[in-house]
């Protein structure tokens, strides 16, 4: 039996980590357990670090075939997939050894074993030798995170398919690709293959791509996957899988026709599921709603001691998400077992972003038009398109938009988004602009460097500020405004 700890944090991952190192820096006596035969995580082993280095190399190619445009003449050139993804192993094997290193080296102990609930306070241990122990703790933070969905069709097992686990073990490209579901996995590696030559269709359910951005945001990425040639198919509902041939195929129902399908191979991107199986959670006794703990704004759960963050509770499956929610979970674990109570931390969500590291990349932050309608929320929004902006042309990047949504009465900033060059990191402004509560009339203020891509966010703030002026006063300000520079 392991001695009694303040804190066991079961999963070290994103978030698994954060609570762990919040923990032990709270002066909680803590214990992280780690089930996984490799140290890591989603996001270093197969999720936000192996595709992003894969992005970066269709990116480059990308580039040598749009020479042209700069004044080049390139030869075709070949891609190496293996070569490819041989260095985004390397990568990834470094980041996961600093992981490691962090996680071995913590101010927390660290057991390499399966957890299970044996009773609310207790875990069961199987270490990989098949050994077993209990572990008993006064708090609990839950941060197994999640797992690839079963597919839609059962006939897929049987056929075989990809997915962003299975895909960085392989060696060959496969000439055509059916990539299932819409979402960041699908259309990340939607482009990154198409742009190695591989035919790609997408097979999308709802009436767009990335359902939980704006549609307008949407459309600009599906009209840039089209110009690349890939084949789009929303509004689609799976109805069969199965060989033809050498091929494999896929029926689907569109504006009541049926429609079929055949690529050599199948990608599968419809999304994850809680990763809670042999945790035997209802030992616990917590509640669960759609699969996923229910967790409070503190990230409780039903149980008062048990506390849960990441992609585990499925609120929001991204990293900067997953560490928030692991250190106030960790914090607030720490503090209600060392009898430190109120008040607990709480997640606050309102700054929260998404970014999709397509080209053109697409980014929200904040309230987005649909939530606001949704809420009945009256908001201004304005929009300006890269196409005028002089850096974009420069650069030339110009498809796209960024758009601001912002209060009508104070002018202060609510939400964001953008679709186009360096979108992943233009939203950070406008993070830090929110955070402190800045309206539209501060950020059209602020000086910007000429000429940047960051300068474009200037000019809808300059438009949000002269019709919130003009609401507040019968006078035109329309005489101060600056034109945007190209
Ligand atoms: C292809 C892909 C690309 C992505 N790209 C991005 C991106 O660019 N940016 C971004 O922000 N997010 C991205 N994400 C999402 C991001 O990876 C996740 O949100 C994040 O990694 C979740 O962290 P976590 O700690 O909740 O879960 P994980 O990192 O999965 O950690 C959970 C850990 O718990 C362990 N565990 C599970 N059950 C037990 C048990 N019973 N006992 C002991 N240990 C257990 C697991 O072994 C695992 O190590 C991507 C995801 C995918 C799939
Ligand atoms: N850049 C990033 O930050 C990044 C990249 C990859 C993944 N992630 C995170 O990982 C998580 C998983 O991503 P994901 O893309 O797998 O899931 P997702 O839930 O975001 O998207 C899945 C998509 O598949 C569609 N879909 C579901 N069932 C379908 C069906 N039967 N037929 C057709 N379409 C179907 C859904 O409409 C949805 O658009 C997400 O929460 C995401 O935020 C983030």
């Amino acid at each position: 039996m392991e001695p009694l700890f303040d804190v066991a944090v079961i999963g070290g991952g994103s978030a698994g980590f954060a609570a762990a190192r919040t923990a032990a820096a709270s002066g909680a006596h803590t214990v992280l357990v780690e089930g996984a035969e490799r140290l890591g995580g989603l996001c270093i082993l197969a999720g936000c670090m192996p595709t992003k280095a894969l992005l970066e190399s269709s990116r480059r190619w990308q580039a040598i075939r749009e020479a042209q445009e700069f004044g080049f003449e390139a030869r075709p050139i070949r891609a190496d997939f293996s070569a490819i993804l041989a260095r985004a192993h390397r990568l990834v094997s470094e980041f996961a050894a600093d992981r490691q290193n962090d996680l071995i080296h913590g101010d927390f102990r660290l057991i390499r074993a399966h957890a299970a609930f044996v009773d609310p306070h207790q875990l069961a241990l199987t270490y990989p030798d098949g050994q077993q122990s209990l572990l008993r703790a006064k708090t609990f933070v839950l941060a197994t995170g999640s797992r690839i969905s079963h597919p839609p069709l059962p006939e897929l097992s049987e056929i075989g398919f990809w997915d962003s686990d299975t895909v960085l073990e392989k060696t060959e490209l496969p000439e055509s690709l059916i990539v299932l579901g819409g979402g960041p996995v699908a259309t990340e590696y939607a482009q990154f293959f198409a742009r190695l030559g591989v035919a790609v269709s997408m097979i999308q359910r709802g009436p767009h791509l990335l359902k939980r951005f704006d549609s307008d945001l949407s459309a600009v990425l599906e009209e840039a996957f089209r110009d690349e040639g890939i084949e789009l198919f929303t509004n689609a509902s799976l109805v069969s899988a199965g060989r033809s041939g050498e091929q494999k195929r896929i029926r689907l129902v569109r504006h009541g026709a049926i429609q079929e399908l055949v690529a050599e191979e199948i990608f599968l991107a419809t999304g994850r599921t809680p990763a809670l199986e042999r945790l035997h959670l209802s030992a616990a006794g917590i509640d669960l709603c759609q699969r996923a703990p229910v967790v409070d704004s503190q990230m409780r759960t039903t149980m008062p001691h048990i506390f849960a963050a990441g992609d585990v509770v499925g609120i929001e499956e991204v990293v900067h998400i997953a560490v928030l929610q692991g250190e106030v979970a960790g914090e607030n674990a720490a503090r209600q077992a060392r009898g430190v109570g109120p008040p607990f931390r709480q997640m606050d969500y309102r700054l929260t972003m998404e970014v999709v590291f397509t080209e053109p990349e697409i980014a929200r932050l904040g309230l987005t038009e649909a939530a606001a309608r949704q809420a009945g929320r009256p908001t201004l929004v304005a929009r300006y398109p890269f196409a005028d902006h002089g850096k974009a042309l420069l650069k030339g990047m110009t498809r796209g938009f960024v758009k601001l949504l912002a209060d009508p009465e104070s002018g202060e900033l609510l939400g964001a988004g953008i679709a186009g060059p360096e979108a992943s990191e233009l939203i950070h402004e406008l993070t830090a602009l929110l955070s402190v509560h800045a309206t539209a009339d501060d950020l059209a203020r602020l000086p910007h460097y000429h000429p940047t891509l960051s300068e474009i966010l200037t000019y809808p703030a300059e438009e949000i500020a002269r019709r919130v002026a003009a609401f507040r006063s019968p006078v035109s300000p329309d005489s101060e405004s600056r034109e945007p520079t190209a």
